[in-house]
């Protein structure tokens, strides 16, 4: 991304604002104390309707936690002292074990268990652009491991410290790249520090009467370049885009010197290098600043609920709105578990079938048109209108479940979450396939499984997949979940699906990358790993099947 002169004249610059929120915590969601106790009338409903005997999960203290010892020698002690200044070099364990992993339940179960390995042997805090490019030089010479940490919310195993073989692994901390950069209120671009969390993001835009309209389950933790970095999708993506269509240029740090890639609004130069970098999970180089497309925030929101008698019925309405030229800003429609599993948790009574929440943002004088618009295409597939208050709830609750899945894992319970997105024509054959893999492999003497799932994202062409399951914990919940990720994971691929449409691929799913890319695929990231990382430093074991 290239700093335009032309723009300016229009240019904003901010002074550098702290806006970070506080670390989580080591072992769960945000602030685990608003991860209430399950009530004891509730734990019973739940475990009979899993059939489990369910058991307290509570995490160890943290003195308790097993950290392996840091390896960092003196000399690159020293040399990363020299470049960043003491304060933002860590070897401390707390430090290293909040660092040392991402929320996925699997990293919250080890975690929980006294389980911090791998950590990193050092956490890095970097200023700006210049000094990560110093560090990735020097990481490359030395032949250390270099993960880049954003907020920390990969689900995906994305920021686990592996160490590549190297001697040893660092992971670079961005949240002091927290800068509104600059700001084009001609253009409606903003480039943003990598490191700025969503709702710091959101109020430096604001002051400005611009929003993003990047609403991930995450904001409140994720960044700006976590972001760019996974092709992440935010709750209102049908009318604002999954983020990746956000950004206009990104600004990259490489062991090999900087990459700026795009800038214009369009361009026949060749193969777009910004779509090469958002996605690529911090292997090819470290994004220090996204240069994003903003709006103005909205006027006006207007949200209805809509019932339809079946899955497949509420299926055929949303590809019917992702079809036409009239959409809502967010739609998502739950599956019959789903939708009686959320009026159950929010006391309400469940409508039958199938409910999706719709909500439209924009002036007051187009809101209102629009919405009116799409209720006749919903009443002409069959939907029933249920009013704002559905949508309501659900907005109240929306960022809420994260804190749940650990009020339940607590109580033995698993609660985790997956996705994935195939076109219209094959995405209730992959529903079901999806849905027989995880009961299939969760449903034994140890406990049965809920299975729910609902589309959040739609496309022209076909839509996303969000499966949350339940399950009891059993005597080995590790063990329990990765079965059946494994089994939907193989399903998933053997039905047309993709094998994330936007948690990513960290760990978890590389072992799928090679069916999801073709050998000659993987063997063009590879190349493009070996020009920007020549000794592989960059976030190893992650994205890139191995050859
Ligand atoms: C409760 C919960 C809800 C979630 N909901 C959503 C959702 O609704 N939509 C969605 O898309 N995702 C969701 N996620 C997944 C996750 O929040 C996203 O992947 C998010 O984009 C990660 O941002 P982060 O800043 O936390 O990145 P991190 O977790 O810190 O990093 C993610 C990956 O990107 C790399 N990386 C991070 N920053 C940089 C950088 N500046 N340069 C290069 N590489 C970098 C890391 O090395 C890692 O591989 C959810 C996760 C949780 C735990």
């Amino acid at each position: 991304m290239t700093h335009d002169p032309r723009t300016e004249p229009n240019a904003v610059s901010l002074a550098d604002t702290a806006g970070t929120a506080p670390d989580m915590s080591w072992f769960a969601w945000g602030d685990p104390a608003e991860a209430k106790e399950l009530e004891p009338g509730l734990r019973d409903l739940i475990s009979q309707v899993l059939r489990a005997r369910t058991e307290d999960m509570p995490p160890v203290a943290e003195a308790d936690v097993v950290l392996p010892a840091s390896r960092l020698d003196s000399g690159l002690l020293k040399a990363f002292t020299e470049l960043l200044g003491a304060e933002h070099v860590l070897v401390d364990d707390a430090a290293r074990l909040i660092h040392s992993g991402g929320k996925s339940t699997q990293d919250l179960l080890a975690r929980r268990a006294g389980q911090a390995s791998p950590a990193p042997d050092a956490v890095l805090y970097p200023a700006d652009h210049d000094e990560v490019g110093r560090l990735l030089e020097l990481c490359s010479a030395e032949r250390v491991a270099v993960v880049p940490f954003g907020g920390g919310t990969s689900v995906v195993g994305g920021v686990s410290p592996l160490d590549g073989g190297f001697q040893a692994v660092v992971t670079l901390d961005l949240r002091r790249l927290n800068r509104l950069v600059s700001l084009d209120t001609t253009s409606l671009t903003a480039v943003l520090g990598a490191g700025v969390r969503t709702p710091h993001a959101e109020a430096m835009l604001a002051e400005h009467g611009l929003t993003l309209g990047h609403m991930p389950q995450s904001y409140e933790y994720a960044t700006i370049g976590g972001y760019a970095a996974t092709r992440s999708s935010g709750q209102a993506s049908a009318g604002y885009g999954r983020f990746e269509d956000m950004v206009v240029g990104l600004r990259v740090a490489t062991p090999r010197g900087t990459l700026d890639a795009g800038g214009p609004p369009a361009s026949a130069a060749g193969p777009d290098l910004r779509r090469l970098l958002v996605g690529s999970e911090g292997t090819l180089g470290v994004i220090t600043e996204v240069a994003v497309r903003v709006r103005p925030v909205p006027e006006r929101v207007v949200d209805e609920a809509w019932s339809f008698p079946d899955y497949a019925s509420g299926v055929d309405a949303l590809r019917a709105l992702a079809q036409s030229d009239t959409r809502p800003t967010m739609a998502r429609l739950s599956d019959e578990t789903e939708t009686f599993v959320n009026a159950a948790i929010g006391g309400r009574e469940a409508v039958p079938g199938c409910q999706a929440v719709l909500g439209f943002e924009g002036t007051d004088a187009e809101v209102g048109a629009r919405a009116a618009v799409v209720r006749k295409v919903m009443e002409a597939a069959g939907g029933t209108a249920l009013g704002p208050d559905p949508v309501a709830h659900w907005r109240e609750t929306r960022f809420h479940a994260p804190y749940l899945r650990d009020t339940l894992l607590s109580a033995g319970i698993l609660a985790e979450t997956l996705e994935t997105a195939a076109s219209w024509s094959d995405l209730l054959p992959l529903y079901a396939a999806v849905v027989g893999a995880l009961t299939g492999a969760l449903e034994d003497d140890e406990s049965g499984a809920v299975v729910q799932c609902h589309i959040s994202h739609t496309y022209a062409t076909g839509a996303s997949l969000y499966f949350t399951v339940a399950t009891g914990a059993g005597t080995d919940p590790a063990a329990r979940w990765d079965r059946a990720k494994r089994a939907a994971s193989d399903a998933i691929v053997a039905n047309r699906g993709t094998i994330t449409h936007h948690h990513a691929v960290g760990t978890d799913h590389r072992p799928w990358m090679a069916a999801e890319l073709g050998p000659l695929g993987g063997e063009v990231l590879r190349a493009v790993k070996s020009a920007l990382d020549p000794h592989g430093v960059l976030n190893p074991g992650k994205l890139i099947p191995e050859a």
